[in-house]
């Protein structure tokens, strides 16, 4: 990465001057110019300013440059410096999502709910890096009750010790549908593919999203796996009608666009409740809709350095879950469902914290 010093000396160079000749230019002793150059020595904002002008430099690129610089030699012999960079970017992340939020007119109870999810947040992160087991114990354990959870949802019947049996141990419980079975082994497949995702920093995307729906359906559906439906749908027992297959290629690309617009403004746990409402209100595949909104909202979270969000089964809370939907498509207001998503991440993070 170039630093600040060097940035200076190649465009003196381009320029084909001599330190004294930039000195000069610049009005500064060339015995300090020498000094920045060799990076011994930190401009002031008024230096920079003069050597933007002397040498024809945009002075944000240096003075990009002049603070990087500031913030390594302050962190260089920092042995957490890596740690503590992230929380400063969380802080910052919380700073502009917050500003956001103003903008955005989001109720206050929805507001005081973000903040507590940056305070748990910061308390997440700095426990980590956790231990290799002591990760893979908590993966586990997490993965395996959204996998029940998700699945419970979706209507599979299989408990969650039944779920730990078919993930984990590749036993085949007597009296189940070879598709329940299947349903479980291929959505631990598709979350551990999530955790692949962001320890590769990969972003949410069509290809993404194909993906994930292809796992889920793999070996169910062949056919529909990892494509759009062609027909018509309808939600049973909902009042949401989706969108008609033709509009589907432009409601996905206005889905993605939207997600990009938004990635950098929108508090993640905003966004990521948004990305799985307007996916499953689109309800853009045949099957495995709701399934791949909520790996898709997992995602999001997880990119963000939260935890999984695990909505419930049980009748009540998938209730509450189809409700918090309907009251977006028919009413045209998403509190509730925000209200439902931020409960779940504050579950989450304490569960978590309370894990390690
Ligand atoms: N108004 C609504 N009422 C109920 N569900 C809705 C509504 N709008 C969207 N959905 C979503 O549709 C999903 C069901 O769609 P689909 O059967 O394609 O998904 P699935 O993954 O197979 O099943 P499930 O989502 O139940 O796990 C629900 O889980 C929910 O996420």
């Amino acid at each position: 990465m170039k630093t600040l010093a060097k940035a200076l000396t190649e465009r003196r160079f381009q320029k084909g001057w001599v330190v004294r000749q930039l000195a000069f230019e610049a009005k500064i002793d060339p015995a300090l110019v020498s000094k920045f150059e060799k990076g011994v020595r930190r401009p002031t904002e008024e230096n920079l300013k003069a050597l933007a002008l002397a040498l024809d430099l945009p002075f944000d690129a240096l003075r990009k440059l002049w603070l990087v610089d500031k913030i390594y030699q302050l962190l260089e012999d920092e042995k957490d410096a890596v740690e503590i960079l992230a929380l400063v970017e969380s802080r910052l992340e919380y700073l502009s999502s917050h500003k956001a939020l103003q903008m955005q007119g989001l109720s206050a109870g929805i507001q005081e709910k973000l903040k507590q999810i940056d305070t748990l947040k910061e308390e997440w992160l700095s426990k980590k890096p956790l231990a290799g087991t002591q990760l893979r114990k908590l993966q586990e354990y997490f993965m395996l009750a959204y996998t029940f959870e998700s699945n419970r949802i979706e209507g599979n019947t299989l408990t969650l010790q039944e779920t730990h049996l078919v993930v984990n141990e590749g036993i085949t419980i007597g009296g189940k549908s070879m598709r329940e079975h299947l349903e479980a082994i291929n959505h631990a497949e598709a979350v551990a593919y999530l955790e692949q995702l962001v320890s590769d920093q990969m972003d949410y995307g069509p290809r993404v999203l194909m993906e994930l729906h292809y796992l889920i359906l793999k070996g169910i559906d062949r056919d529909n796996a990892g494509r759009y439906r062609s027909v018509p749908v309808r939600i049973s027992g909902s009042a949401h009608e989706p969108p008609q297959p033709y509009l589907l290629d432009k409601l996905m690309e206005e889905y993605f666009i939207h997600y990009d617009a938004q990635k950098k403004i929108l508090h993640p746990v905003i966004l990521a409740a948004e990305m799985h409402e307007r996916l499953v209100s689109i309800h853009p595949f045949i099957d495995g809709n709701g399934r791949t909104s909520r790996l898709v909202m997992n995602l999001i979270l997880l990119k963000h350095g939260l935890t999984i969000a695990n909505l419930k089964g049980d009748l009540d809370s998938r209730l509450a879950y189809y409700k918090a939907l309907e009251a977006v498509q028919v009413d045209n207001n998403p509190e509730v469902f925000y209200h439902l998503v931020a409960d779940t991440v504050i579950d989450s993070l304490r569960h978590h914290l309370e894990l390690v």
